[in-house]
């Protein structure tokens, strides 16, 4: 019976689990995989490849399972209201996306806050919101920016701030081969843009060392 629940719960969210890869996606993607393997000079047939095409294709549908999920609907399934009205932060959420650009990696940390206007969301939804976004195609500056119109769009806060502090691999295993750049954008609505204060606040925050 919890299982029941979980499955439905799951299907609710539009969560796509781990496991459930689209055989179709999976064997047409391994094909074109198996053909870009003989293009790079390997040979396709030999042991330790003979499954790579398909590893590839179901790690490629994992990495890019944000697009069967809909991220306001995370927020939406776990809104409460609560009289709360100072700034609640959730800080060093791990991020890993990939560049539309090149198909290689960029991670690192995600800092959110928004202010509440009635209604505070539970705090693991917004790492989720965040993944969501995330394992797309993307560029560090839309997934800022669309984490926080999602968080300001759905919980309607009275501010939402973002910051997001990543490595890109396309800078640094190629291209430039710059190792230790970081890139940092940010994001910001309501409060958190009209009150110097309520920025620096979070800055402050983000950057403590509190624990
Ligand atoms: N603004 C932004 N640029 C990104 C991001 N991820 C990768 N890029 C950049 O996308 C750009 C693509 O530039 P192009 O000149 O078309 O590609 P390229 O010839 O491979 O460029 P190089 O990486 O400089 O060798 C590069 O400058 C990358 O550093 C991102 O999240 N945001
Ligand atoms: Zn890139």
């Amino acid at each position: 019976m919890e299982n029941d629940k979980y499955d439905h719960e799951e299907e609710f969210l539009g969560y796509k689990k781990i496991d459930q890869y689209d055989d179709a996606k999976i064997t047409s993607v391994a094909t074109h995989y198996k053909d870009i393997l003989g293009k790079l000079g390997e040979n396709p047939e030999r042991e330790g490849l003979l499954k790579t095409p398909e590893r590839v294709a179901k790690a490629l549908q994992y990495l890019t399972h944000g697009y069967d999920i809909d991220p306001s609907e995370i927020l939406r399934s776990a809104m409460f209201k609560e009289d709360y009205s100072q700034m609640v932060v959730v800080k060093d959420i791990e991020v890993y996306s990939m560049c539309e650009h090149h198909m290689l990696p960029f991670f690192g940390k995600a800092h959110i806050a928004y202010i509440p206007n009635g209604h505070i969301v539970g705090l693991s939804k917004i790492p989720r919101v965040v993944d969501a976004f995330a394992r797309r195609l993307q560029v560090q500056e839309r997934l800022t920016n669309e984490i926080r119109d999602c968080i300001q769009d759905t919980l309607q806060p009275a501010g939402v701030a973002v910051v997001m502090e990543c490595r890109h691999l396309c800078m640094a295993m190629r291209g430039v081969q710059k190792q230790n750049s970081v890139t940092t954008t940010s994001a910001f609505t309501g409060g958190f843009l009209s009150n110097d204060k309520t920025r620096a606040e979070f800055l402050r925050l983000i950057t403590a060392n509190l624990h």
